[in-house]
C-alpha cells in the first residue's frame, strides 16, 4: 500500500465527514420511527473517527476508494429478544436498499462454533427517496446498520474490550473461556424468548378466562398487568378521552405507572377483589370517569403556558380514575 491511497481516501473523508453524520442523524430518526412497536434497547450512531479509518486502511491494505470502506457510517440496534433482530431485518429491508454481497449474517456461524454474532447489513437509501431533495446528497452512501441482542452485544462488547482484534495472543484457556461463554448465552437468549411468550400467554389467558367468566381471577400485581395490557374497556376510556383532549398516538404500558399507584392494594380497599368486579366498575361508571377526567386534564391544561405540551395518558389510567371517582363519592361497592 502506497501511502497515496491513505492520504487520498483521508482526504475524501475530510470532504464528506458533514454528509456522513448528517445522513447519519436522518437515519437513526427513520429507524427509530419504524421500530417504535418493536421492544428496543438501544439505537446507537457514529462516524468512525480519522484514526480508526487509517488504522483499518493501513491493516486491511485492500482499500482504492472511500465508497470501499462500508462502515464509515456505522449504526448498532440492540434489542432485548433475539426473536426481534428478524423483525427490524425485515423492516430495513423494505425501507433501504441492501447491498447483498457486503451484508453478513455473523449469527449463522458453523453448527460447532460459538462466538460473536451479529447482523451486519450494508444498506444505502432506497431510489425512491434518493430522488428527493431531502435526500439527494446521500444517495451514493453505503453505511452499515447492526442488529443484535443485548445478550449478544454484551458479548461482543467485552470481547471487544478485551482485544478481539489480537485475539490470537490470548491464552487457549482464556479463549476457550470466551466461547463457553458465547454458547452460554445463546442458550441465554433462548430462554428469554421463550420466557417472553410465555408471558404473552399468560397475559392472554387472563383475559381470554375474564372475557369467558369462566374464573374470578384475583387482583394481584401480574393479573392487573395482564389486564391493564390486553383489556379493550380500559383501551376505549383512554381513547375517549385522549380524543376529547386532542392528545396524539395511542396510551403506551409504562411498567412504572403501574407499580407507583399500587392498584391492588387500593381497590382492594374499595373492595374490588377481582377482575370481574374491575370491570364491572369500569363499565357502570364509564361515562362519569371519564367526563370528571376530561374536566380535570382540561383544567391543568389551561394553566400551562406551554401549549405544546400534552398529556401522556399511559395504559391503565382509567383505573386510577375509577379509583378517585369511587373515593371521592365515598363509593365502596
Ligand atoms: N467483539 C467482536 N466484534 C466483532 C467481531 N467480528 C466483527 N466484529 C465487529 O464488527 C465490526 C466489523 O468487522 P467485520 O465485519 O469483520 O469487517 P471489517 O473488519 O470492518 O472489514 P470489512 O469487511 O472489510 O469492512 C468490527 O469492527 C467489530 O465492531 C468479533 O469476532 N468480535
Ligand atoms: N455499526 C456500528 N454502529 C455503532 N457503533 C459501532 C458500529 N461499528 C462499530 N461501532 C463501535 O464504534 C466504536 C469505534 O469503532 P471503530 O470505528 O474504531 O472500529 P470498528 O468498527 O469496531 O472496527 P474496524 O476498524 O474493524 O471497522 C467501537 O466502540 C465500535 O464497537
Amino acid at each position: 500500500m502506497t501511502d497515496d491511497y491513505l492520504n487520498k481516501i483521508l482526504a475524501e473523508y475530510k470532504e464528506c465527514y458533514a454528509a456522513y453524520s448528517a445522513l447519519g442523524s436522518k437515519v437513526e430518526h427513520t429507524v427509530r420511527r419504524l421500530c417504535k412497536n418493536i421492544p428496543i434497547h438501544q439505537i446507537t450512531s457514529r462516524v468512525k473517527t480519522r484514526a480508526s479509518l487509517a488504522q483499518k486502511i493501513i491493516k486491511k491494505d485492500k482499500y482504492r476508494n472511500l465508497d470501499d470502506i462500508t462502515d464509515i457510517l456505522g449504526l448498532r440496534i440492540i434489542t432485548y429478544f433475539e426473536d426481534d433482530i428478524s423483525k427490524i431485518e425485515e423492516i430495513l429491508n423494505r425501507e433501504f436498499t441492501v447491498d447483498w454481497s457486503n451484508s453478513v449474517d455473523k449469527g449463522n456461524i458453523e453448527i460447532d462454533k460459538f462466538g460473536y454474532r451479529s447482523i451486519h447489513f450494508i444498506l444505502q437509501i432506497s431510489e425512491r427517496k434518493a430522488q428527493t431533495k431531502e435526500y439527494a446528497d446521500y444517495k451514493n452512501i453505503r453505511f452499515e446498520i447492526q442488529i443484535r441482542s443485548i445478550l449478544q452485544h454484551s458479548w461482543a462488547e467485552i470481547e471487544h474490550d478485551l482485544g478481539y482484534k489480537s485475539f490470537v495472543d490470548i491464552p487457549q484457556k482464556a479463549q476457550r473461556t470466551f466461547y463457553r461463554v458465547a454458547a452460554l448465552l445463546e442458550q441465554a437468549d433462548i430462554e428469554f424468548t421463550k420466557l417472553k411468550k410465555e408471558i404473552h400467554e399468560f397475559e392472554n389467558s387472563v383475559n381470554k378466562n375474564l372475557k369467558n367468566k369462566r374464573e374470578l381471577i384475583n387482583i394481584n400485581e401480574s393479573t392487573i398487568i395482564a389486564f391493564v395490557k390486553k383489556n379493550p374497556l380500559l383501551r376505549e376510556i383512554e381513547s375517549a378521552v385522549r380524543k376529547a383532549l386532542k392528545t396524539p398516538g395511542n396510551s403506551k404500558f409504562d411498567s412504572a405507572y403501574i407499580s407507583a399507584n399500587h392498584f391492588p392494594a387500593q381497590l382492594k380497599d374499595l373492595g374490588i377483589l377481582n377482575l370481574i368486579q374491575l370491570e364491572e366498575q369500569l363499565l357502570r361508571h364509564k361515562d362519569e370517569i371519564i367526563i370528571s377526567e376530561i374536566s380535570y386534564l382540561r383544567s391543568v391544561n389551561q394553566n400551562l403556558t406551554d401549549r405544546s405540551i400534552k398529556f401522556a395518558i399511559p395504559q391503565g389510567a382509567p383505573i386510577l380514575w375509577l379509583i378517585h371517582y369511587l373515593q371521592s363519592n365515598d363509593n365502596l361497592i
